[in-house]
């Protein structure tokens, strides 16, 4: 058991609970560098959930080191949303601890002997929301402490470094956007997180030591730095995986606390691929980049499987959205329906949708509602700092590609696609449906409903397969965060409709309740045609995870016909307390 004492003389990484995973079995929840919470195997085994019947694995077998990364990860974070549920979706400091001990229980932890270099199925740029997710695939084998070493030819070496942000270390570069020194301070001493006790000098031993004999040896260390990031008034944090550095050079010095402290100068390795730092705090929520900065999906995917059925996919959208959304089906064998997954909507043919062309060109992110006019056109702010919708309206008007700010704007936020980790599920009585694996904040965005916008005429003639037709410019109920009146009364006659039976999206999933927790709202943002707006779904309350998304597809009941003018009925499975047994 490493005592308290220990965690607070070292490099010790907090995680977003602020937790972390001790060594020798056993675990520890540290909450503001003071106090220990002690949490036992023992304990573990008498939580609240059963994860005995829990397998993460499915049969498939798995395909390279790096899907087996992502499916720790994933096992991981299933675990620790199960652990959420449990808690009533309320954060509390040591669920990943928990989670990270079911892991180590069920030996899901990736065994790998302590190495020099990289970790095969990590690349660089691979973002952790967890300290203990280090510890599970063995990028950082030492739970608490910030320097990790192992021996070779009778002395310890560095192997990797956690830069958690407790400690004066220092990021270097002679272009900011791309640091690649790193001036790491020692282990101990820190007046950070040692309140109530003396302070030393530092020692030449354990990690300092390590990183010292890695002065000569010149060997790879790997480089996981935590950064702070805000969404709103939040702060939030992830553990980046930068790369390799070496060892170039120590000194001492005396510290604040006139005590001496070691200062070791770690460079990186040339030819790396480079992280956009500044970019990635921009827009890190739910993907990461890779070493040209671009897009790519995020290593922490969820494909989450909460019964011994195996995944049907990890991916529906095939790579196309910037989240993989996976399928499971744990009730039967029933594979998902064929059809082509699109992002956007396609238009009627020969119909060219023209450009809004009064465009903003504001250059403080359309933060400034009175001066930017596309968010004068909503009445004012659409979307919160954290990028959750106000309120419904009839419709908004998002910056475009005919306005000069930046596409991370604060009034682009449904254009920006999926940024929730998603996943279609087999429902017990309304074919499949959707979920999150993670909570959902009330007014975030959800997905857009894609498929191909039909005028009325060829919408009609799909009368009898209409399973995935959604009306647009109809008033979808009541059931909005504001007032969310009818869209008002659109130039010329000609409605429109969009099928998502043949192309779609994750959306074309989402079943209809009479007490739904998403309604669908307008939006245009690349085309001024009101009568065909993008319709886009957003939460209508907190939701927790794998909680069903749905939404009211506001069908008037007898007011559904088939191709003979009957008058359709469809029964209603939404088991709502409000549900009158009919969706048509
Ligand atoms: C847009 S699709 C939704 C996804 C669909 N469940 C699937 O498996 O592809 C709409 C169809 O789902 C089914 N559905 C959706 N909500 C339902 C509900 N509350 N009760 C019964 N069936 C429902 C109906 O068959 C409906 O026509």
């Amino acid at each position: 058991m490493v005592s308290d004492e220990r965690c607070l003389d070292s490099q010790v990484a907090f995680n977003d609970d602020e937790d972390c995973v001790k060594e020798h079995d056993s675990l520890a929840a540290i909450s503001d560098g003071e106090e220990s919470v002690k949490t036992t195997l023992a304990e573990e085994k008498n939580s609240q959930v059963d994860f005995s019947n829990y397998e993460v694995f499915s049969n498939n077998e798995l395909r390279n080191d790096c899907d087996k990364v992502k499916q720790i990860i994933n096992h991981f974070r299933h675990v620790y949303n199960k652990l959420l549920q449990v808690n009533s979706g309320k954060l509390r400091s040591g669920l990943a601890v928990e989670a990270a001990i079911i892991l180590q229980n069920q030996h899901k932890w990736i065994k790998r002997n302590k190495q020099f270099g990289s970790i095969s199925g990590v690349e660089i740029g691979d973002y952790f929301c967890w300290r203990a997710e280090l510890n599970i695939i063995g990028l950082h084998c030492r739970n608490v402490h910030g320097i990790d070493f192992m021996k070779m030819d009778g002395k310890n070496l560095a192997i990797s470094v956690v830069d958690s942000g407790r400690y004066d270390n220092v990021f270097e570069s002679n272009n900011e956007e791309f640091p690649d020194t790193l001036v790491y301070s020692g282990e101990g001493s820190n007046p950070k997180v040692q309140r109530k006790k003396s302070i030393e000098d530092q020692k030449l031993r354990g990690g300092n030591l390590a990183l010292k004999n890695s002065v000569e040896a010149k060997n790879p260390v790997r480089v996981i730095r935590k950064i702070f990031f805000k969404r709103g008034k939040v702060e939030k944090r992830k553990y980046i995986y930068d790369g390799l550095y070496f060892v170039d050079s120590y000194r001492q010095e005396i510290a604040s606390s006139g005590k001496l402290v070691f200062k070791f100068l770690l460079k990186r390795f040339p030819s790396q691929p480079k992280l956009d730092w500044r970019k990635l705090v921009r827009e890190l929520d739910c993907m990461s980049y890779n070493s040209e900065g671009k897009e790519r999906s995020p290593i922490c995917v969820v494909n989450a499987l909460d019964d011994e059925k195996p995944l049907i996919t990890d991916d529906i959208s095939q790579g196309k959205e910037r989240i993989p959304i996976c399928a499971i089906n744990a009730l039967d064998d029933e594979k998902l329906p064929i059809f082509n997954y699109v992002t956007s909507v396609t238009y009627p043919e020969s119909y060219c949708p023209s450009m809004i062309n009064d465009g903003c060109d504001c250059i403080d992110g359309c933060s400034d509602s009175e001066d930017c006019p596309c968010i004068v056109k909503n009445g004012g702010s659409t979307y919160d700092y954290e990028e959750r919708l106000f309120e419904a309206k009839p419709l908004i008007v998002e910056c475009g590609p005919s306005c000069k700010c930046f596409t991370s704007c604060l009034n682009r936020v449904s254009q920006r696609g999926i940024r929730l980790p998603l996943e279609v599920f087999k429902t017990k009585a309304k074919g499949w449906g959707v979920r999150s694996r993670s909570f959902i904040r009330r007014g975030c965005f959800i997905c857009e409903y894609t498929g191909e916008i039909l005028r009325d005429k060829e919408g009609e003639k799909r009368i009898g397969n209409d399973e995935y037709l959604f009306d647009i410019g109809v008033s979808y109920g009541d059931h909005s965060l504001g007032d969310a009146n009818s869209l008002g009364s659109f130039e010329g006659n000609e409605c429109f409709t969009i099928d998502a039976a043949r192309v779609g999206n994750v959306g074309r999933f989402i079943n209809h309740s009479c007490s739904p927790n998403l309604f669908p709202q307008s939006v245009l943002f690349d085309h001024d045609n009101k009568r065909m707006p993008h319709i886009m779904l957003f939460a209508m309350e907190d939701i927790p995870p794998l909680n069903e998304l749905t939404y009211d597809y506001n069908y008037e009941k007898g007011g559904v016909c088939d191709a003979n003018g009957n008058i359709k009925i469809k029964h209603c499975y939404c088991d709502s307390s409000d549900c009158l047994g009919r969706m048509y």
